[in-house]
């Protein structure tokens, strides 16, 4: 039976990633959610939903009939301020994930990010663990360690993701995306190229995360790069991620 898939934040870079790459996904009805009406120039395979996640009601109907939800809507910017990342990071994933759990949703795939533990990147380590001989790992069992406001915003969304596990039974994923970017990995950024992910390995990945089962995970969203300092195997081993792309191969 076909899958009913919520997306938060359709228009913006990872949804459009994932929708460029899953659109033709017979197997999924796509539910697709921003605050900006849709665009001309982007993909929208499905029904379009415009509201603010901050609006209850709106994300209480739009959660109607739906199995998974992928929660990508937010503010973005490792320097939103506190302002910003309240109402729009925190309050509007909590409401997100209350609507889910009243909705009787199976799964729910959390945008989180690498600035959830960004201060682990100390003076000590760095530039040193941005580089392929380097073995320093970050694998998801670590506690969050922020590095701003924004770190703190996606940190505070994994604990959310945690509470409607234990409380609901929610199967939730904390995907710690790096840095998306199409075509090539960012150039002349070590960092950048450490946490590289495709546009297609970020597709194959949220499919996996709508198929896979699981309790509660923490897991990093980069490609296969050769420089790397967050560990993909939990990624592997529990939602069977297999990434095509590597930094490396870009000169
Ligand atoms: N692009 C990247 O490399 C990374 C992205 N992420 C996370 O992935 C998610 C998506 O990021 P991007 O696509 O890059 O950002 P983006 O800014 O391109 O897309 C975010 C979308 O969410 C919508 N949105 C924002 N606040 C909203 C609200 N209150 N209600 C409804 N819609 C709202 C925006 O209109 C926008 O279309 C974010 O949560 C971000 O923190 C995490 C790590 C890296
Ligand atoms: O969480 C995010 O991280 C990426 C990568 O961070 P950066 O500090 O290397 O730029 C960023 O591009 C993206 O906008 C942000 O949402």
């Amino acid at each position: 039976m076909a899958q009913s898939v919520l997306l938060t934040g359709a228009s913006g870079r990872v949804g459009q990633a994932i929708l460029e790459g899953l659109a033709d996904e017979r197997e999924y009805e796509w539910r697709l959610l921003d605050r900006d009406p849709p665009t001309g120039d982007r993909n929208y395979p499905g029904e379009f939903v415009v509201a603010d996640i901050t609006d209850e009601e709106a994300v209480r109907e739009a959660m109607e009939g739906i199995d998974v939800v992928l929660h990508l809507a937010g503010d973005p910017r490792k320097t939103a301020p506190w302002e910003s990342v309240l109402p729009n990071n925190i309050d509007g994933t909590q409401t997100v994930y209350e609507a889910a759990v009243g909705a009787g949703v199976d799964k729910f795939a959390f945008a989180s990010s690498n600035h959830a533990v960004g201060a682990y990147e100390t003076d000590e380590r760095t530039p040193d663990m941005y580089r392929e001989d380097d073995e320093f790992r970050l694998d998801g069992t670590e506690l969050p360690r922020p590095g701003n406001l924004y770190g703190v915003s996606k940190a505070t969304g994994e604990i959310l993701g945690r509470y409607y596990h234990d409380e609901y039974g929610l199967s939730v994923v904390c995907v710690r995306i790096g840095n998306l970017t199409k075509d090539h990995p960012p150039i002349d950024y070590e960092r950048g190229q450490a946490m590289w992910l495709s546009h297609r390995d970020c597709a194959h990945l949220f499919d996996r995360c709508i198929r896979a089962e699981y309790d509660y995970e923490v897991v990093y969203g980069i490609s296969d790069n050769d420089r790397k300092y967050y560990s993909i195997e939990r990624a592997r081993e529990v939602l069977g991620y297999e990434p095509r792309d590597n930094s490396a191969d870009h000169g």
